[in-house]
């Protein structure tokens, strides 16, 4: 369990990215935190494994104030996985993930051979594990950045727009596998999108923030596409009457043949429901 209890953060430039934040995060499930480019997101995930002190308020892991450990240990007992994948240009894609359990003392021998393991569960061909970052594609890389994350098996995954920066497809083929890995793994990860449909695929729980890290909505998918709390959020899922109707989510069913066919706003046909 990790709790957020009224965090604020302002940086030292002024800048206040969190007024004030309260939350608790249920082991084993995915919470993401969606919201606008700003709302302080990234800022609250750091807080978690220190690499952003709050100015004021807590943020406890079990219980336990996280400000009371060591934040070198806390990092390493945490997963992090970043948009850029974060990985060392300079190493093989089996020593990026061998790292963290070799800097935690494992035999160098041992860390590889785990490596080969968590590079197979993601699902990367071990005939890469030899190769550069530079060498794969941006997919590649990114499940690379979340072996490297699992690799100590830790309780908590922070994962920062880890698939931001891939394609549409590969993004679907990373979000289909996560939720693949979750399944078997049952770890505590906290997810931060801006797209709110990553958010609706992959969020147990999904939290919708707004600036200054004000929480607009939190619930399950189903919850907040089903009880939009105000107009902020109605528009931030697509679900208005105007504007961005393009892309709303309100979706009608005529009976086509005896068929239930779904469409579209602008009536273009979806599919065929299933009796
Ligand atoms: N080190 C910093 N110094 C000053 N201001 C910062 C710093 N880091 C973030 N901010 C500001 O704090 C606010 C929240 O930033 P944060 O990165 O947490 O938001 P975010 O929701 O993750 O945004 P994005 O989706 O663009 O990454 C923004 O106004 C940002 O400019």
């Amino acid at each position: 369990m990790i709790e957020f209890d009224a965090v604020t953060k302002t940086y030292a430039d002024g800048t206040q990215a969190v007024g004030e934040f309260s939350l608790t995060i249920p082991s084993h499930h995915t919470t993401v935190f969606v919201g606008s480019s700003g709302s302080g997101k990234t800022t609250l995930l750091r807080m978690v494994n220190r690499m952003v002190e709050p100015t004021t308020g807590r943020v406890r892991i079990d219980e336990q104030d996280v400000a009371a450990v060591d934040p070198v240990k806390l990092r390493r007992s945490i997963g992090y996985v970043l948009q850029q994948g974060g990985l060392l240009p300079h190493r093989t894609v089996l020593d990026n993930v061998a790292t963290v359990a070799v800097l935690g003392g494992m035999a160098k021998a041992k860390a590889r051979s785990l490596a080969l393991e968590m590079l197979d569960r993601v699902g990367l061909d071990p005939a890469l594990a030899n190769r550069y970052p530079a060498q794969l594609s941006g997919g590649q890389q990114q499940r690379v950045g979340v072996a490297r994350a699992l690799a100590p098996d830790p309780n908590i995954l922070l994962m920062d727009e880890p698939f931001g920066a891939v394609d549409p497809i590969v993004r679907r083929e990373l979000q289909e596998e996560l939720l693949r890995l979750q399944r078997e793994l049952g770890k505590t990860i906290v997810f931060v999108t801006h797209d709110i449909d990553e958010a609706f695929r992959l969020g147990d729980e999904v939290v919708v923030l707004r600036t200054g890290g004000e929480v607009a909505q939190r619930g399950t998918p189903e919850e907040i596409l089903a009880n939009p709390a105000d107009d902020f959020v109605r528009h931030f899922i697509g679900t208005e009457a105007s504007g961005g109707e393009a892309e709303a989510r309100r979706l009608t069913t005529r009976t086509v043949d005896g068929q239930q066919i779904v469409f579209d706003r602008a009536g273009r046909p979806l599919g065929v429901i299933e009796p």
